[in-house]
């Protein structure tokens, strides 16, 4: 007897080969980025049958809106092959839960999933990346925060046009500020933007800690955190001390990059933070009036460094003005343009960044799915 039919067998007048035959065809589909299919992810959550049209209600673990239309187109195929059905409709949902964090460290109640974005060296495009990035996964379906903890160069603020300082209500911790549906810390919002960071490393990581803690996130599926650029003491402690998911490493191709991105590698490895994968920064130039491509800083980097560390490649962003351009205006290529193919780019990371922490290992015991047959 196969899974929904050892669930429903009894109770459900659809027969048992019908059942079996449903699962199977599920069962040959993997959702993108993932290779699961919908049983394997707990994300089907009810299927109603009339006549011969079903109807499924699934609830996917990672935000990828823009994937359901060939979800949908993919999943009717697999299903029309059954001589029993015909329709197939699919109502979505995304339902995002809290993955493990680090050992040693407690997630935070209002924060399911945080995604630390480092780089080992300064000027890569760390927090340029991390808030299209943080964009794209808002934009795709999840309630999305970032915290700019990038002391030596705070640029989240300008990033998001963000004027405002955090208010608090309660003299204890501040609300978060907003942008584009974003909610949003900085460091930089705090302090004078033309005050020197000579702060020492303690007072750096025990404010960081802070920000992160003290601030009202509400409800967040998951926080975006631009960490400072390097692997010192500083990155190290913050790295022990924060409830991390995941990490993403942002690097150029060049190799004085790759050496510092490596340090940066080993660095999570060595506390235990799952790496998400690489993503490569300013991979090649387009120039802008002959179309010619260029890869000034070298070619595939990144990619040759994930495949030698065994992490995965989450791909590659060129050098574009407009992406330089977007970001100092304050709205970031994927809000300015979410339909160009920068725009584009972003997403499929954003997805392969979700789905990746949706398959990982929760951090409650998972709780068997509930699948609910409808004969009617
Ligand atoms: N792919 C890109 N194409 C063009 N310009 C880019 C790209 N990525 C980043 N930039 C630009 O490069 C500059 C540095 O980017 P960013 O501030 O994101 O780097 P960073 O690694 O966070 O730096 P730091 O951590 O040292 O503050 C910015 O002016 C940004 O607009």
């Amino acid at each position: 007897m196969g899974f929904l039919g050892k669930l429903f067998g009894g109770a459900s007048k659809i027969s048992e080969e019908l059942q079996e035959a449903i699962e199977a065809q599920i069962k040959t589909y993997n959702l993108p980025h993932t290779e699961q299919n919908l049983i394997e992810l707990k994300a089907l959550k009810a299927m109603h049958l009339k006549g011969d049209a079903i109807t499924l209600e699934i609830s996917l673990p990672y935000p990828c809106k823009s994937l359901w239309p060939s979800i949908e187109q993919n999943l009717s195929h697999c299903l029309k092959q059954l001589n029993d059905i015909s329709t197939v409709s699919i109502e979505f949902k995304t339902e995002i839960v809290a993955h493990d964090v680090q050992k040693g460290t407690t997630p935070m109640p209002n924060v399911k999933n945080i995604i630390a974005v480092a780089s080992g060296k300064g000027g890569v495009g760390k927090s340029t990346t991390a808030v299209n990035l943080a964009l794209a996964l808002q934009q795709e379906g999840a309630q999305v925060g970032i915290l700019d903890a990038d002391i030596y160069g705070p640029s989240i603020p300008t990033m998001l046009n963000i004027k405002d300082k955090p208010q608090t209500k309660d003299g204890k911790s501040m609300q978060p500020l907003e942008a584009y549906g974003l909610q949003a810390m900085s460091i930089g919002a705090l302090i004078d933007e033309d005050s020197p960071m000579i702060w020492r490393g303690p007072i750096v990581t025990q404010t960081l800690t802070q920000l992160l803690k003290e601030t009202n996130w509400d409800e967040l599926d998951y926080l975006v955190i631009d960490l400072p650029p390097g692997t010192g003491d500083v990155q190290l402690t913050l790295a022990q001390q924060i409830p991390v998911t995941g990490a993403v490493i942002v690097t150029t191709p060049q190799q004085i990059s790759l050496i510092d991105a490596k340090k940066g590698l080993k660095m999570f490895q060595k506390v235990e933070i799952p790496i998400l994968g690489i993503i490569e920064n300013m991979s090649t130039h387009i120039c802008s009036q002959c179309g010619h491509e260029e890869a000034i800083f070298g070619s595939n980097g990144g990619e040759e460094m994930a495949k030698k560390y065994h992490v995965d490649f989450l791909g590659a962003l060129p050098l574009d003005k407009r992406i330089r351009e977007e970001a100092d205006q304050g709205a970031p290529t994927v809000t300015a343009e979410p339909g160009s193919e920068i725009a584009g780019k972003y997403r499929n990371i954003a997805h392969q960044i979700g789905a990746q922490i949706g398959v990982k290992k929760r951090n409650y015991a998972g709780v068997f799915p509930e699948i609910v047959i409808q004969n009617t």
